[in-house]
């Protein structure tokens, strides 16, 4: 195992509370182990990449982060809350604080931009007192340059466009963690730093943290503060970009190829 599993030490990591921590996590499905003494935080205004290969359980930890898979073992903690202690209404009320950007856009192909925005906001309207919803959805389109979008239906949009769309979707409840899957994944290289430079900048307004999952060595090279390689179940390094691409342990190499 790598010198850099020990905690974080660059300059560059904010110093912040952890927003997220997660201790000895374990998840196995029959007899294969996909989670083994996993552990992650993420502090408050930190842009966390972490790096796995297809199948090493990414998914699978996140959704033992948000409570839609149950852990074998481990201990989770949520801006402070343990989530396995969390009833259902107060697991819906911190998943509000959570935003998600997921691989492919996932819009909503029969709805208009403004529907598809309005969409998370109707589970969370009466219990946040939010009365103008125009008011949000518009605030979110402008925070993503496309407020001229707002009665197109997605497929009069690029695919560039549907991604900002649904960034202002996962913006929309002003949550404190965003997470994003594959990002950029399927977009060109321009549109993918256009993604980029909006996640950095949304990062910066918003004051979120953010955890990106993603295998764009490029993605990872301009937004990360600090990274996670997760590797046969286990969180085998981490560090910053610089610290881990210049690693000389082959199994840390191979992430950067
Ligand atoms: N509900 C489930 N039942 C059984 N096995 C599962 C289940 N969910 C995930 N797995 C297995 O756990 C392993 C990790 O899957 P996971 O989806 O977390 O990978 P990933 O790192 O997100 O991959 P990708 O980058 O391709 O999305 C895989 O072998 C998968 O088949």
């Amino acid at each position: 195992m790598d010198s850099m599993t020990a905690e974080p030490t660059s300059s560059s990591t904010p110093k912040g509370k952890p927003v997220i921590r997660i201790q000895n996590l374990h998840k196995q499905f029959g007899d294969q182990v996909v989670l083994k003494d996993f552990n992650l935080e993420m502090y408050e205004n930190e842009n966390l990449v972490l790096m796995g290969k297809s199948g090493s359980g990414k998914s699978v930890m996140i959704k033992c982060l948000v409570g839609l898979m149950e852990p074998d073992s481990g201990t989770i903690e949520v801006l402070g809350q343990d989530i396995t202690k969390l009833d259902r209404t107060q697991m819906d009320e911190l998943r509000a604080e959570i935003g998600f950007l997921f691989q492919g856009s996932a819009l909503y192909d029969s709805m208009t931009v403004r529907e598809n925005l309005e969409f998370p906001l109707r589970r969370h309207t009466k219990r946040m007192n939010i009365k103008d919803t125009d008011e949000l959805v518009l605030e979110a389109l402008e925070n993503v340059g496309l407020a001229r979008t707002i009665d197109l239906m997605p497929n009069e949009l690029s695919g560039g466009m549907q991604r900002r769309i649904a960034l202002a979707r996962a913006l929309i409840l002003k949550p404190k963690i965003i997470i994003y899957d594959e990002p950029t994944t399927g977009l060109d290289p321009i549109t993918a730093k256009e993604i980029i430079e909006l996640m950095t900048s949304v990062q910066k307004r918003y004051k979120t943290s953010s955890m990106i999952i993603t295998h764009d060595v490029d993605c990872a090279r301009v937004i990360s503060h600090r990274m996670i390689l997760l590797l046969d179940g286990t969180n085998y390094a981490q560090g910053t970009f610089e610290e881990l691409s210049t690693s000389e342990d082959p199994r840390i190499r191979a992430f950067f190829k």
